[in-house]
């Protein structure tokens, strides 16, 4: 099978590895170009332009960083509307907003083209490892030929409903994870601040009702302020304002993930953005007596 894969950045990167490791042909485009030739040495081809890519491939998958890369890579010279059409289809991976996703449908179907908005949970490493959690919406038929893409690249995928119930189910998990790291940090400051050993915190949570994988995985290196970015700050914090704007459009009340969402923008203002999102610790840490 072969599919179009625009944007290699860490996640996209990961994914269209995997795909050509399972044996798919791919064709990859990334604004940066240079960042395609590692892929080119395990199998894939380079299209000049996203446009290039569509022509190519019958399926595109993209993964961008955010609604202003998704609907550039789309709408722009040489972007994806300039080929798509019948028989071809285009899945967006992209962690976006319902509109965002919505707008991109309607163009790509205006064409005769199919759209599949898939955004996914999960990060670097399941990325690498084909565990991802796929929240597809949109087109049902292109959904079941996504299948075997989505079986290399998820261990579960969910198909939602109309486009829009992938973006809202991804922004809700964000919401929450980043409410969750903003409540771990804290506790890990109390913690040492009140004379108890954070590590020791670490062993107690893990053993108990809110053990998880994220606190099981960052925490330690937390510690150390380590914070490789495997999921950046800044798209973190791009989907607590997206969630926090559909909250504003169902009155939905979220003190907790604005006060999370404050420290994010924080931790950016003062540079952190392109580190892990687990850098919020380092802000909290700094706030004294
Ligand atoms: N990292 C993670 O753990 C996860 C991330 N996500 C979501 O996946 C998406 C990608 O994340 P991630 O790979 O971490 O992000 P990165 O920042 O590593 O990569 C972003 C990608 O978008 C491209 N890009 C940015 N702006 C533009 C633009 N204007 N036009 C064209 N391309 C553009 C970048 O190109 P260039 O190389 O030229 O900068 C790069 O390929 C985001 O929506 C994120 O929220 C979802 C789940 C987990
Ligand atoms: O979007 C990030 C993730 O870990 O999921």
């Amino acid at each position: 099978m072969e599919v179009g894969f625009l944007g290699l950045g860490i996640m996209g990167k990961a994914m269209s590895m995997n795909l050509l490791k399972n044996g798919f042909k791919v064709t990859v485009w990334n604004r940066t170009l240079s960042k395609c030739n590692e892929l080119v040495e395990f199998g894939a081809s380079i299209g000049e332009t996203p446009a290039q890519v569509v022509k190519k491939c019958r399926l595109t998958i993209a993964m961008l960083s955010d609604p202003a890369a998704a609907l550039s890579v789309v709408f722009d010279k040489d972007g994806v509307l300039e080929q798509i059409g019948s028989g071809k289809g285009y899945i967006d991976m992209s962690t976006v907003d319902p509109e965002t996703s919505s707008k991109i449908s309607q163009a790509i179907t205006s064409t005769g083209g199919a759209f599949l908005e898939a955004p996914v949970s999960g990060s670097k490493q399941p990325a690498e490892t084909g565990q991802l959690v796929i929240l597809a919406a949109g087109d049902k038929g292109l959904y079941e030929e996504s299948i075997p893409a989505f079986d290399v690249l998820g261990k579960k995928s969910f198909f939602l409903g109309q486009v829009g119930n992938g973006a809202k189910m991804k922004l809700v998990v964000n919401m929450i994870m980043g409410s969750m790291m903003n409540a771990f940090s804290e506790g890990l400051v109390l913690s040492e601040r009140s004379g108890l050993n954070p590590h020791d915190l670490l062993d107690v949570l893990d053993l108990g009702g809110i053990a998880n994988p994220m606190f099981r995985g960052k925490g330690p290196a937390m510690l150390k302020s380590n914070h490789s970015p495997a999921f950046p700050l800044k798209h973190q914090q791009k989907d607590m304002r997206l969630a926090l704007a559909l909250g504003d459009e169902n009155a939905v009340s979220m003190p907790v993930a604005a006060a999370a969402n404050e420290s994010f923008k924080k931790a950016r203002s003062m540079g952190l953005g392109d580190l892990d999102f687990s850098a919020v610790y380092e802000i909290l840490k700094m706030t004294k007596d």
